[in-house]
Order: C-alpha cells, then sequence, then structure tokens
C-alpha cells in the first residue's frame, strides 16, 4: 500500500456542550512517527481513541492502511496496538497472566516465546511473577508497552510513553521505540508532554488547541520558523500565545 497509514479528516467528538476534537484533519506516513501536542484538555486522548476505535466520531473518519476505521474495524485493530498509562490491567494477575491474557486475546501463536521476547526487551524479567496492582507506576508503564508490541503492530499508539519513568528509563524506553520502528517500520503516533521525547522521536508534531491542529511540521522547521533553540520553547509560545483556547470549546 502507498500513500499515509494513518488519514485523519474532520474528526469531530462532541461530549454534550464540549467540543473536545473540532473538525481535525492529518496524515501520518508509513514509517514515520508524529506527535499530538498540547496543554491539558486540548483533546489529544480523545483523537487517539477515535483511531483505536474506542470512541465513536461524532463526525469525520478515520483511514487506516487506506481503509475506513468505521467500515473495516476488525481488520484493522489486530494490525494495530496502544499503550496508556490510564490502561489499567487486573491487578491480581501477575505479569505474565497479563500479557498471556492479551495475547490470547489477539489471538497469537507462540504465547511463550513472545512473552520472553518482551520480557527481554522491555526488562520485565525481575517483575514478571509479580502481581501487576503491585508494581510501582514506571514498571506499570513498561508493562504497558510490552502489552502494546506483543502483536507486533504496524500502528503504535501511545499516550504518554514516559509516564511516570525517571529519566534514566525514560531514555531507556524511547530507545526501546526507537529500535522497534528501525527494526519493523512500524508507523507511530504519540502523544506527549514531554518536548525532549517529542523532539528524540518525532518526524512530525501536531500541535492541539481546543480540539484544533493550531501548527504543524518538523521539530526542526518549528523551531528555526519561530527562531528559538527547542520545541519546549515553541510549545510555550504557542500555547501562551492561545490562551484560553487549552481547553475545548465549552
Ligand atoms: N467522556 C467525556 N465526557 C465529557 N467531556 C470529556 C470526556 N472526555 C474528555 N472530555 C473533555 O474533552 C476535552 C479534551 O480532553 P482530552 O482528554 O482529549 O484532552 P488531552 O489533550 O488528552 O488532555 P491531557 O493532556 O490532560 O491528557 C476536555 O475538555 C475534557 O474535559
Amino acid at each position: 500500500m502507498s500513500g499515509p497509514v494513518l488519514e485523519v479528516e474532520a474528526l469531530t467528538k462532541r461530549f454534550g456542550p464540549v467540543t473536545a476534537v473540532d473538525a481535525l484533519s492529518f496524515t501520518v506516513a508509513r514509517g514515520t512517527t508524529a506527535a499530538l501536542l498540547g496543554a491539558n484538555g486540548a483533546g489529544k486522548t480523545t483523537t487517539l481513541a477515535m483511531i483505536l476505535g474506542l470512541l465513536l466520531p461524532s463526525a469525520g473518519t478515520v483511514r487506516i492502511f487506506g481503509r475506513d476505521l468505521a467500515a473495516h474495524r476488525y481488520a484493522l485493530l489486530p494490525r494495530m496496538n496502544f499503550s496508556s498509562p490510564y490502561t489499567d490491567l487486573p491487578h491480581r494477575l501477575t505479569v505474565r497472566e497479563n500479557l498471556t491474557v492479551y495475547a490470547k486475546l489477539y489471538g497469537l501463536d507462540g504465547v511463550r516465546r513472545r512473552i520472553e521476547r518482551m520480557a527481554e526487551t522491555l526488562d520485565l524479567g525481575t517483575f514478571l511473577k509479580r502481581p501487576t496492582g503491585k508494581l510501582s507506576a514506571g514498571q506499570r508503564t513498561r508493562v504497558a508497552l510490552a502489552k502494546a508490541l506483543l502483536n507486533d503492530p504496524e500502528l503504535l499508539l501511545l499516550d504518554e510513553p514516559s509516564a511516570s519513568l525517571d529519566p534514566d528509563t525514560a531514555d531507556w524506553v524511547r530507545g526501546v521505540i526507537e529500535r522497534y520502528r528501525a527494526e519493523t517500520g512500524a508507523t507511530i503516533l504519540l502523544a506527549s508532554h514531554n518536548m525532549a521525547e517529542v523532539e528524540r522521536l518525532c518526524d512530525d508534531v501536531f500541535v492541539m488547541s481546543g480540539g484544533r491542529i493550531v501548527e504543524s511540521g518538523t521539530p526542526e522547521a518549528m523551531i528555526e520558523r519561530r527562531g528559538l533553540s527547542t520545541l519546549e520553547e515553541v510549545f510555550l509560545e504557542i500555547v501562551r500565545g492561545t490562551a484560553g483556547l487549552g481547553e475545548a470549546a465549552q
């Protein structure tokens, strides 16, 4: 298939009077990593949830691998996965049990081998046998990423992939994501508040405010266009310049 892996067109989500995502359009090219940035409440998580088919859009379309998500959900979902710090895996199950349940839900073969590979990739060996509810927040983030990589997704959605990670572990997890993309050619869309992470991992950035994209481009182009030196400065300038638009239109 040529063309973008992900095409979002005029995507809109209203929750009663709140327009969380407002006629949003963007594309993500095959094998690239893109970021959704924005202040709290800008609409990033709601956008990811619609791309995953977890929330139904009020209007607009999502096309993945050239096919409409609404019409081909069951063909598309096995080729995707996601990780979010808000995914709450069953607390009483051990990490191995949780990963086994997900691998079976995904209908994967070689479950044991896959889990061993994930344990190695994400250094889960010391806590595979522990109940998931007894892990620290940062350890749970790594388990959530292992769950997300279990089915070798071609499209990976990551909501705050380094949430709760200490700086050293965050750096290491970014390396895991980079290697996964390099080895598989996967396409990645992530939402993040960590600008250093976005500068390191992402080819394209979409800055959201009030459910819309207010600025986009490569991190380098955005920094240069504004005569600044980091993406963090760009982000602060945009968000402060659109003060009042950070939250979705009420
Ligand atoms: N289920 C819901 N019902 C009503 N309003 C909602 C619901 N989910 C999200 N919203 C509202 O939609 C807007 C966008 O929320 P969303 O979680 O997508 O933002 P976000 O950019 O991911 O924020 P954060 O950076 O804080 O995670 C917010 O105003 C939020 O209060």
